[in-house]
């Protein structure tokens, strides 16, 4: 794990932006098509306020969620919401969306074909993770029955049911997730510092699971910090 201190969401959005842009420049130099992830929840929204007016080729970029509330595109609290209402907007609107939502009542109803959408999508170039203050990344909560299995499986996509969080989701797996040239963790504001430190201070991934990705043997996760 590598730690990057920023005084303010503007600088770290500047730097991660740039970050983010040679990723993708390079991928559609080197495959003509870039592939990334980003999730949802309040931190990321000023960084796709940034991507969205970038300069690139946003016709090669496919975006799509680490995880998603198991709600219709339309209400407040969607992912996809957010991410169609702020990051696909503006230069950034070429950019092909893969969702994580089917029109099925349950979540476990839609997850085979979920996974089906991700059955052509070769390595991601970009997967930016955030994280909830219990440990929980994408909708890898430490409180729900699939947990294990979402830390376990191949497939891409699992349905989970929360017990501390509202909704039901739909959370890429941690192995599709890690299936990425490069891993970022994005964190704003003091509680999240000290929540990656008890991440950091023991290692059971069962009651933090973040800790399956920042001490991963073979993944090197850039975390992208700012204080406020
Ligand atoms: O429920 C979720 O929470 C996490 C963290 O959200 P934040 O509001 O604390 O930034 C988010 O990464 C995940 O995508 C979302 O579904």
């Amino acid at each position: 794990m590598q730690l990057h201190q920023f005084a303010s969401s503007t600088e770290l959005n500047t730097d991660f932006a740039k970050r983010l842009i040679a990723i993708v420049h390079q991928a559609i130099e080197a495959r003509d098509h870039a592939y990334l992830v980003v999730s949802g929840g309040r931190t990321p929204q000023a960084l796709f306020e940034h991507l969205s007016s970038t300069d690139l080729d946003w016709s090669k970029v496919t975006i799509t969620l680490a995880d998603d509330r198991w709600l219709s595109s339309s209400e407040k609290d969607s992912n996809e919401r957010l991410v169609k209402s702020v990051l696909l907007q503006n230069k950034a609107a070429a950019a092909r969306f893969i969702s994580l939502v089917t029109a099925d009542e349950k979540a476990e109803a839609g997850e085979l074909a979920v996974c089906q959408r991700f059955a052509e999508i070769p390595t991601f170039d970009a997967v930016i993770l955030g994280m909830g203050e219990d440990g929980h990344t994408a909708s890898l909560f430490p409180c729900s029955a699939e947990l294990a299995k979402g830390l376990s499986t191949e497939q891409a996509a699992l349905a989970v049911n929360p017990t501390t969080a509202p909704y039901q989701r739909m959370s890429l797996s941690q192995s599709r997730l890690l299936n990425s040239r490069h891993v970022f963790l994005h964190l704003v504001g003091g509680n999240k510092l000290n929540v990656l430190n008890q991440a950091m201070a023991a290692a059971d991934p069962q009651q933090m699971p973040i800790r399956a990705f920042l001490q991963h043997p073979c993944v090197d996760v850039q975390v992208m910090f700012a204080t406020e």
